[in-house]
């Protein structure tokens, strides 16, 4: 695809943006009382208000534009065609299979994939229901009462934040712990609170060749192994994988198998039977429930026009701040601490996605694209980056994000989250001006000379783009919903900078290099790379 910097569409952003940047936001709701009903939409329960952004009527037209000549229309049908636009690997991106919950077939090369899904649906169905009646239990003939899940990055991110984010729902009996780090810090702590007996380790590895999973899984198996002996693992170990003969090598059982597609990213799989550890600890109707609510935001990106497709505007706004205005990365700010692991689950959906400076044709981009995701739940936020945010010199947009109806056992705090959630919007819009701040100190008594000295350090210039994603209340259809929204916003932005949000190349070296590395760590004498001389040097005096 073109380079869209060349476009006129996208000569008339860059024109549009100048004029833009210069008009306060103060002005633009001061001038337009209509503002705020305008720049905002509403899908289901979620609704986007986006007009705290540097934007005006013409924004959005000018960015429609660029999303029609850039093909986003047909992008999208592709993807729900089962075409294969992930064209490094020569593969469909069909996690909407995974969540279809019509009778429409997808299909790939004219097969339908939807049997397969639902077969597998039906199997992680029967095996949740083993697990919490009773019916599948350990070597010894006890019920699990622990699951562990064995996996990293997209086998562990979203299992992560589904069941932070969906706690209330978590099943009484059966708790979940996830492993993922490579340093025997987590997998130590978490078999020093279970008992063998009651323990189920779930293995989730698209591949299973990534070496902090299997490493972690060998010190699982060592360890029931130890305790209930050499047929034991077979009972205590399920596994969700693409590759069969790695599970064979693991003698994981037919029945404790469940399948992947090479069709779905890692990042993209949490409604894979990745999520058998979120049905775990939720129940599989909860679960079900999270499939509907990301089906549901699916049918509104296909078909919703352009102008209130939420998915679409997000990504749409990302480019314009990315690309348009400067902005380097983008802030996720949940008010609502179930939301704790969002940030970091979008880290990876967006920077692994479209962290790219190569198109699929092996042109390079002479434009900017993904921006650097980062976030904390707020109020913690405000009491720790918020001044760099508020008057920094780095430009960060943001986005809001909170339920109307809080979570947890005071959900009657959730005013006091609102009200702090709002004011942090309205002073990044508005920030104060210098009458105000002139007016409050002379009001305590400061001459002038001090009063022109803490100005500048008082000012509070405003105009940082944010939105807000006001939701009734988290639930499993809800994330479902929010996951979806955020998966959809990095395909439209990476459609806009034609590159391919399906793969990560990226992250191949460091891998390799860290599997040559073992030996060396584990004799440093053997080093003969002059870089890592000094490292090694002291590998050798400290390690005890
Ligand atoms: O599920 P696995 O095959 O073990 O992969 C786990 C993770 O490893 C890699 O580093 C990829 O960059 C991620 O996209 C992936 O989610």
């Amino acid at each position: 695809m073109s380079n869209p910097v060349q476009l006129p569409q996208w000569q008339r952003l860059a024109t549009h943006a100048a004029e833009v940047r210069k008009r306060p936001l103060r002005e633009a709701f001061a001038t337009d009382p209509g503002r705020a009903a305008r720049f905002s939409r509403q899908e289901h329960n979620l609704l986007l208000d986006f007009s705290r952004q540097l934007i005006d009527e013409r924004t959005l037209e000018l960015l429609l534009d660029l999303a029609q000549v850039r093909g986003l229309k047909p992008a999208i049908d592709a993807m729900f065609a089962g075409e294969r636009i992930n064209r490094s690997e020569h593969r469909a991106v069909l996690h909407v299979a995974l969540r279809n919950r019509s009778d429409r077939p997808i299909q790939i090369d004219g097969q339908d994939v939807m049997p397969e899904v639902r077969a597998c649906l039906a199997k992680m169905r029967d095996f949740v229901a083993g697990i919490h009646g009773g019916r599948i239990h350990g070597a010894t003939g006890k019920a699990f009462t622990d699951v562990v899940n064995i996996g990293i990055g997209g086998s562990d991110l979203g299992i992560v934040m589904a069941t932070e984010a969906l706690a209330d729902y978590r099943h009484r009996n059966l708790r979940l712990h996830c492993v993922s780090n490579v340093d025997g810090v987590q997998i130590g702590d978490v078999l020093h609170q279970v008992e063998p007996e009651r323990t189920l380790f779930v293995v989730c590895s698209k591949t299973f060749t990534t070496l902090e999973t299997l490493s972690n899984a060998r010190i699982a198996r060592q360890w029931i192994v130890d305790r209930l002996g050499e047929g034991a693992p077979a009972r205590h170990f399920a596994a969700v994988s693409t590759n069969a003969k790695a599970l064979d090598a693991f003698l994981i059982p037919p029945q404790n198998r469940f399948p992947m597609w090479d069709w779905v990213g890692g990042r993209y799989s949490v409604w894979s039977a990745v999520g058998l550890s979120v049905a775990l600890a939720l129940g599989m109707d909860q679960f079900e429930l999270m499939l509907e609510g990301g089906h549901e935001m699916d049918q509104h990106f296909r078909t919703a026009p352009f102008q209130d497709n939420l998915p679409v505007l997000m990504g749409l706004l990302a480019v314009w701040n990315r690309n348009f205005l400067g902005m380097d990365s983008l802030a996720v700010l949940p008010y609502d601490q179930r939301l704790h692991r969002f940030p970091a689950y979008l880290q990876q959906l967006e920077m692994e996605s479209n962290g790219k400076r190569a198109t699929p044709d092996g042109g390079l981009v002479d434009y900017d694209t993904g921006a650097v995701i980062w976030g904390e739940p707020g109020s913690n936020a405000q009491h720790s980056f918020f001044q760099l945010l508020h008057q920094g010199t780095a430009n960060v947009a943001l986005d809001f994000l909170a339920p109307v109806n809080g979570s947890g056992a005071y959900p009657g705090q959730q005013t006091l989250a609102l009200a702090n959630c709002f004011a942090q919007a309205q002073a990044f819009a508005f920030g104060q001006t210098e009458t105000d701040i002139r007016k409050d100190l002379q009001s305590r008594g400061l001459p002038d000379g001090q009063i022109s000295q803490l100005m500048p350090q008082k000012l509070h210039p405003g105009n940082r783009p944010s939105s807000v994603l006001l939701f009734s209340r988290l639930g499993p259809k809800t994330l479902g919903r929010l996951i979806a929204l955020y998966e959809h916003k990095v395909y439209t932005q990476s459609v806009i900078w034609g590159i391919n949000a399906f793969d990560q190349w990226g992250v191949e070296l460091g891998k390799k290099l860290a599997e040559s590395l073992v030996p060396v760590i584990e004799n440093p004498q053997t080093n003969t790379d002059p870089a890592l001389g000094g490292l090694m040097t002291y590998i050798a005096r400290w390690r005890v």
